[in-house]
């Protein structure tokens, strides 16, 4: 016999493929894999009679499962809307977990009353690793809530379920990608053809399409040994012997000034980034100082150049001139803009000076700039050639990377999310290490501005190596 609950499904899921909550064709999602089919069920919002009937659908599968809770909570964002709906109409309170701590007022990272030891169920709207649903359960249970049970909309069946299971989490999908494609099936909404493709995909064995581990599931330790640039290889070890991944911007005008912050700050920071073009009374003694305290407190250089010229100039501007950069910096930034010929450029100009890791940019902290997606994405290709001169990237996101060995090095961090007169947008600590992947944050005023330098350099660098070893957690 066909349930009540049986028939909603079907009509929900016929009225979800027509809304394009659901779409075939080749997709790379987050993981970086190919997939034949791709989910998005932010569209529901735009279509009320179908957040009604998703809300019910969800309310009879809780009852039928007979899954008790104290309190809902829906994974940010989409799932929001839908845990508010179940909330009300199951008369149980909600909770809503911020992506980032407040930075002003509590702090709070969960918001809604409730008591030690509550149950929570979370909602979800997809599920391929369950690692978002992970991360909402592990500030619900840092706050004393009991998180046993995950109710997902759609489950892609790719070692979701069994992540959250070692987890302690239960997962119940009210839909799977197989229940999907029979219905749409036999309602001649895809062809034979179509069906078979989706069922080899998700036949495939879990572990061929489990994700690959990424590298923000990885300690800075390991990625120095797949690192291929000598340079990142030592970066990485400085960063885990001095526990830090703070990097300073040493961003003034007068070569005393970079000194005293070099001397004072060295014990704190991994790298020290300079803009040697804006040094009113640049000198080979203060390259050499600066060097000797590079070596002192163990932190490496970095001229933040951003080269971006064909690769015969590029090389002049590296190796000669009043700056001969190529005879000091262990690290240097370049635009990817003029296409290979920049890296052939610098690689050409590293005469004796053999060791160098170049971070291409990728993408930039300050808004409105023109580096696209496509854009990035032709940086990462480009990457691949010159796996021993490049060291990272620099850039706001954290899927771009896919091999471990390069590092992230993510500009715009202040204690507090804000921005500057000058388009330049600044996210906390936390929010550049967990949320956009950054390997290293870069800040500059933040601290050199500061009343108190070295203090304010120290929490920098307490709250950045702290999200980073959070990271290694969640993920
Ligand atoms: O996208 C980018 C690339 C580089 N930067 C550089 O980082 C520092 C940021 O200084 P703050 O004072 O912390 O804003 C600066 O040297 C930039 O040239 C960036 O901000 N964004």
């Amino acid at each position: 016999m066909v349930s009540s609950l049986d028939k909603e499904k079907k009509e929900l899921a016929l009225r979800l493929y027509q809304i394009s909550a659901f779409k075939f064709g080749s997709y790379t999602l987050k993981s970086g894999e190919i997939s034949p089919v791709y989910f998005d069920l932010r569209v529901i919002i735009s279509y009320p009679d179908v957040m009604q009937k998703l809300t019910d659908c969800i309310y009879k599968f809780i009852e039928d499962k007979e899954i008790q809770c104290d309190q809902l909570c829906g994974v940010p964002y989409t799932a929001l809307p839908l845990a508010t709906l179940l909330s009300v109409k199951m008369r149980q309170p909600m909770l809503i977990r911020r992506k980032e701590a407040k930075s002003y007022g509590t702090k709070k990272l969960i918001e809604g009353k409730f008591q030690l030891e509550e149950t929570c169920l979370i909602i979800e709207d997809v599920v391929t690793t369950g690692s978002s649903i992970l991360e909402t359960t592990k500030d619900l249970r840092n706050e004393g809530l009991v998180v046993e049970d995950a109710i997902v909309v759609v489950d892609r069946q790719q070692g979701g379920s069994q992540h959250l299971d070692k987890n302690g989490i239960k997962m119940h999908s009210l839909f799977t990608l197989p229940y999907l494609i029979n219905v749409l099936k036999d309602d001649n909404k895809i062809n034979e053809e179509l069906a078979k493709t989706l069922n080899d995909y998700i036949s495939k064995p879990i572990e061929n399409s489990k994700p690959k581990m990424s590298r923000l599931q990885m300690s800075f330790t390991k990625r120095a040994d797949i690192a291929k640039n000598e340079v990142a290889k030592t970066l990485f070890k400085i960063m885990e012997l001095k526990k830090t991944n703070l990097c300073l911007a040493a961003d003034v005008t007068k070569t005393d000034e970079i000194l005293n912050l070099a001397e004072s700050l060295g014990p704190y920071i991994c790298v020290l980034k300079t803009h040697v073009d804006i040094i009113e009374d640049f000198n080979d003694d203060f390259i050499k100082s600066l060097k000797g305290l590079a070596e002192k407190h163990n932190f490496m250089l970095m001229e933040d150049r951003k080269f971006a010229d064909i690769g015969n100039t590029v090389s002049l501007q590296f190796s000669k001139g009043v700056y001969k950069i190529s005879e000091w910096t262990d690290l240097l930034t370049a635009h990817s803009l003029p296409g290979s010929g920049i890296l052939k450029g610098l690689k050409s100009a590293m005469s004796n000076k053999n060791q160098l890791g170049i971070f291409l940019l990728a993408e930039m902290s300050s808004e409105g700039n023109l580096l696209s997606k496509e854009y990035s994405g032709q940086t990462m290709d480009m990457i691949k050639d010159f796996s021993d001169i490049v060291a990272g990237i620099v850039a706001q996101t954290p899927n771009l990377i896919d091999d471990a060995g390069l590092i992230q090095l993510s500009p715009g961090c202040r204690l507090e999310e804000s921005g500057d007169d000058f388009g330049q947008k600044y996210n906390t600590p936390e929010y550049i290490i967990n949320e956009k992947g950054g390997d290293i944050a870069v800040v500059g005023r933040g601290i050199i501005e500061s009343k108190n330098p070295v203090e304010v350099a120290k929490t920098y660098r307490d709250r950045l190596w702290a999200a980073y070893e959070n990271r290694l957690n969640i993920n």
